[in-house]
């Protein structure tokens, strides 16, 4: 199935600015995509979630989201305290299999880093993606700190046998300082997976149109290579 999972080191660390950039790099290469916010929190109902803010900002996607709940708290912590269903990861992945049915491409965002926790039964994002047996995107910030959180994700990654497809740093700043311009070298050697793109400072602020005529050089053609025609293959699912 064309489906790949975002996740990142935490929340507000980009992943919606880098799924927009990898929707809008591969609307231009041709192909159809659809966006999945697994579970939006901290929104409310009449604001744009996530995938709309992606919609806005790379063009014509697809968008879905299983359930909203407005507090500012991981989705299982907000759906107790809003009295309401809890999103399951199976229910994630069948919408996201459901989408790639009729998509080249679904990228599936979750909601802050990968084990933050959808119900009361201990379900997460990388349940979701080991359902699917997807690739999962890490979105990483770019400085001090960053290189032990994002070793720590691919390493639950590895540890449930899904496959980390690479790195992306969030957010690149204009003036990178000197940890930041080390960790360039220092997350692929650590993570031992490729660093797949850099989306810089402000791009979210960028108007649509100049978002998706520079999205292409934020990314790795390594990364582009996963929606050319019959070079995106995830493994079976069990
Ligand atoms: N490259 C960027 N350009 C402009 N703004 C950015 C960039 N990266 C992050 N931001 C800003 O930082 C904040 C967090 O970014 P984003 O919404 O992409 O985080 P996230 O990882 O998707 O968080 P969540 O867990 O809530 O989904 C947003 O307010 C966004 O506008
Ligand atoms: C509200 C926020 N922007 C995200 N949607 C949810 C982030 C949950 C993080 C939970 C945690 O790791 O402590
Ligand atoms: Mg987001």
């Amino acid at each position: 199935m064309p489906v790949m999972v975002i996740t990142g080191t935490g929340t507000e660390v980009g992943k919606t600015v880098v799924t927009a950039a990898v929707a809008a790099a591969a609307l231009a290469a041709g192909r159809s995509v659809a966006v999945l916010k697994a579970a939006q929190t901290g929104v409310r109902p009449d604001e744009p979630g996530d995938a709309e803010e992606v919609a806005r900002l790379a063009g014509a996607v697809t968008t879905a989201e299983p359930a909203r709940y407005p507090e500012p708290l991981a989705p299982a912590t907000a759906a107790r305290r809003a009295g309401r269903a809890p999103v399951r990861p199976h229910e994630v992945a069948e919408r996201a299999a459901e989408l790639a049915a009729g998509h080249d491409l679904v990228l599936v965002e979750g909601a802050g880093g990968l084990l933050v926790r959808f119900d009361a039964a201990g379900g997460t994002l990388a349940d979701a993606a080991a359902l699917l047996a997807a690739p999962v995107l890490v979105v990483a910030p770019a400085g001090l700190g960053t290189l032990n959180a994002t070793e720590l994700t691919v390493r639950e990654l590895r540890g449930r046998g899904l496959e980390a497809a690479g790195v992306v740093i969030g957010s690149w700043p204009g003036e990178p300082d000197l940890a930041a311009r080390c960790n360039l070298l220092d997350l692929p050697d650590v993570t031992g997976v490729p660093l797949l793109g850099a989306v810089p400072a402000g791009a979210g602020a960028l108007d649509p149109a100049t978002f998706r005529a520079s999205a292409r050089d934020w990314l790795a053609p390594r990364l582009e290579g996963r929606w050319d025609a019959g070079a995106f293959r995830t493994r079976e699912a069990p």
